[in-house]
């Protein structure tokens, strides 16, 4: 009587937490026209929405045109100014969440959403309100719209080193609170006065007040500027020339670059700090990188165009200060947090920075009391550097898109926490995607027991070097298909390596370069599986690992190596792995058996060491055979094992 073994376990399908499913990835879809253009790199993405019409929420104000790009997808629920609550409570029920800098995206968001959120997209640059570890971890793909508002933010940036250079903030709105409006004696007239804290001109509204009441309206609201109106003040006014100043960037990437043409346009001296920054590109636009303490004590003015990182947390302190020449002026349209507000304070007070024009702070809205926002030489917005009209639509057309594309399954430009690979390189290595999740998951089912597998040696066979080869994605989709066939989870590129340490799962990459033509990105690529039992010890190699093989033939993948039997078979449908000792009419008798089970065979492939020596035949099937089929192929006499595989 034949051993055998057929498992119709583990569980292969598991039910979706949405509408979403999870699928590998569709390249063959139109990409959109795209405005602004497209970034150089994509990343695969992994989901895709069956018949129900996924659900986004739109927690902050955007541009029509994104929200009308959205509706023709999905069901839009725009709903701003959500508390944490009223965020955490909706967000079970959307498939995609877009907000702008104003939503903290924690990891309460995420744990809330109980699996359904897939993507969250930013309406924006800056990523540091979305928890990107909490992200990962729930396999949440994040993606931002970075080159929309560039523009914006440089000229921002410009407005505010022009504003506060000429007094502009401070002497308009004195000006009209006294000679345009017509201030005069005890009559009533209208003042502008800052809004609560005083803190942002966009906010000053138009209050009916006596002028007596201005002083007293000024030091009430803390605003110094309140205390001048009605007064024609040309010499208090007195600004400083930009022309030949040096101007120091913090930070030299898109922003920063657009800031220094404009800057060199007013005929200043425009150095850079940005360890990370291409030098070709900073001469090209006439910008010498320098040393941060080069930076520091050289700046007439300073502004800062970094993201907000551990690194640059607070990177403006009492040192940074200490370092600069007395009387810089400072900019930040970046992030509140790359400055130290109670070392800035300081130095505004110590007189070492002049001026400081903030467009942006480290609580936001900052409190009523923030003495920086009240403080005489300071000058600031509302976080307006990406608040044009422009800008506005362009973000909302490039996150809709975003975010609309990785829903379908697209591949997604501006993936945050996601490997960005180049998209030319995403279309080669896409069948090899194919075979290595297929490879993952015809593997793990070899293995006896349901404990899954400690650790798995990955080779990659290919004629190129091995520089020439990215694979993160083959690594990601292998681990999917080891993981996901017995496990609950959902494993896609952003969470994959997250998964597999997290279970404990080693994963060894090794990549052998052969003699041959480069033109194709891969040969073969094997897993081998250590330390595990095999439920088809055929699949054994002589050390014992369970060890299959497969390469892409047509763009298809294929099962070339089985243990030590090489084997061909297209990696579709389903598979039914049998060895025997090679005899006349095993084929035939397993052939009818599965055709009597109404079983439609599409590829069969028999390897063997030897003529009428043991051999491993491979049987690719469309339906799964019942209990019953098996059970009789199990039956036959010169079959010694053999396993029934759900790919
Ligand atoms: N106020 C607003 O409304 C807006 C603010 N922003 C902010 O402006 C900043 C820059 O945006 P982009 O230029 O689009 O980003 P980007 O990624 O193109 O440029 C950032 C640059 O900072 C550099 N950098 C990173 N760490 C650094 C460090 N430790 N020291 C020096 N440089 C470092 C990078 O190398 C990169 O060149 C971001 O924080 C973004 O959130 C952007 C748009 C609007
Ligand atoms: O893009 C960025 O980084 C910004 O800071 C813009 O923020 P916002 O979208 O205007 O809230």
């Amino acid at each position: 009587m034949a051993a055998f073994s057929f498992t119709l376990t583990p569980p292969l399908s598991k039910p979706s937490p949405s509408s979403l499913s999870w699928t590998l990835f569709s390249l063959s879809s139109p990409t959109p026209p795209h405005f602004p253009p497209k970034p150089l790199r994509k990343t695969l993405v992994v989901f895709s929405s069956l018949n129900a019409k996924p659900t986004i929420l739109v927690a902050e104000k955007l541009g029509s045109a994104g929200i009308e790009l959205l509706k023709t997808f999905a069901n839009v629920d725009c709903s701003y100014d959500m508390t944490t609550e009223d965020l955490c409570a909706k967000i079970s029920l959307c498939d995609a969440l877009i907000v702008r800098s104003g939503t903290k995206v924690t990891r309460q968001v995420f744990e809330s959403s109980a699996g359904r959120l897939k993507v969250v997209g930013r309406a924006g640059v800056g990523i540091d309100n979305v928890d990107l570890a909490a992200a990962t971890e729930h396999g949440c793909l994040v993606v931002n719209a970075p080159t929309a508002n560039t523009i914006a933010a440089a000229e921002h940036g410009i407005a505010l080193l022009t504003a506060m250079a000429r007094n502009i903030a401070l002497a308009s709105p004195a000006v009209k609170a006294g000679g345009v409006l017509g201030c005069e004696n005890d009559e009533l007239c209208y003042s502008l006065v800052y809004v609560g804290t005083s803190f942002a001109i966009a906010l000053a509204s138009v209050t009916r007040i006596k002028p007596s009441q201005h002083r007293l309206l000024a030091e009430g609201s803390g605003c110094g500027v309140a205390a001048d109106v009605g007064k024609w003040q040309r010499s208090k006014y007195v600004g400083v020339s930009l022309v030949g100043k040096t101007l120091v960037l913090m930070g030299f990437g898109k922003v920063g670059s657009e800031v220094a043409r404009r800057a060199k346009g007013l005929g200043m001296h425009v150095i850079a700090y940005d360890p990370y920054a291409p030098a070709d590109r900073a001469r090209a636009i006439g910008v010498e990188l320098v040393s941060l303490d080069e930076a520091f004590s050289t700046a007439d003015f300073l502004s800062l165009h970094m993201p907000l990182t551990a690194t640059t947390s607070k990177i403006l302190n009492d040192y940074a200060f200490s370092k600069m020449k007395k009387g810089v002026r400072i900019i930040n349209v970046a992030r509140g947090g790359v400055i130290d507000e109670e070392a800035l304070l300081r130095a505004l007070n110590s007189g070492i920075v002049a001026q400081a024009a903030l467009d942006v702070f480290t609580e936001e809205p900052p409190p009523k009391d923030n003495m920086l926002v009240l403080h005489e030489n300071v000058i600031v917005t509302p976080h307006l550097g990406a608040s044009t009209f422009e800008a506005q639509e362009g973000v909302a057309i490039e996150i809709a898109e975003a975010v609309v594309g990785a829903l379908k399954g697209e591949l997604a430009a501006t993936a945050v926490n996601a490997p960005m690979v180049p998209a030319e390189v995403l279309a080669e290595l896409a069948p090899f995607v194919l075979l290595a999740e297929k490879l993952g998951r015809l593997a793990v089912q070899l293995v006896a027991g349901g404990g899954g597998v400690q650790s798995v040696k990955i080779t990659y066979v290919s004629a190129r070097g091995p520089d020439d080869l990215d694979t993160r994605l083959l690594r990601a989709m292998i681990t999917k298909g080891l993981i996901e066939p017995i496990s609950s989870v959902f494993v896609n590129l952003v969470n994959a390596d997250f998964t597999a340490k997290q279970r404990g799962l080693k994963i060894a990459e090794e990549r052998i370069v052969l003699d041959g033509s480069p033109e194709k990105p891969l040969e073969f690529i094997q897993l081998q599986l250590a330390n595990v039992e095999s439920k088809f010890a055929g699949a054994l190699s002589d050390l014992g690992e369970i060890k299959v093989q497969g390469m892409v033939k047509e763009g298809l993948p294929h099962l070339t190596m089985v243990g030590s039997f090489g084997v061909d078979v297209s990696l579709e449908g389903s598979l039914i792995l049998c060895k025997q000792v090679d005899q006349p009419g095993i084929i035939g008798k397993v052939g009818s058996i599965l055709g009597e089970g109404n079983v439609n065979v599409n590829f069969m492939s028999v390897g063997r060491i030897a003529p009428r020596k043991q051999a491993v035949m491979t049987i690719g099937v469309d339906e799964e055979p019942d209990t019953e089929t098996l059970k009789k192929i199990g039956e036959i006499k010169a079959i010694e094992e053999f396993v029934f595989l759900k790919l």
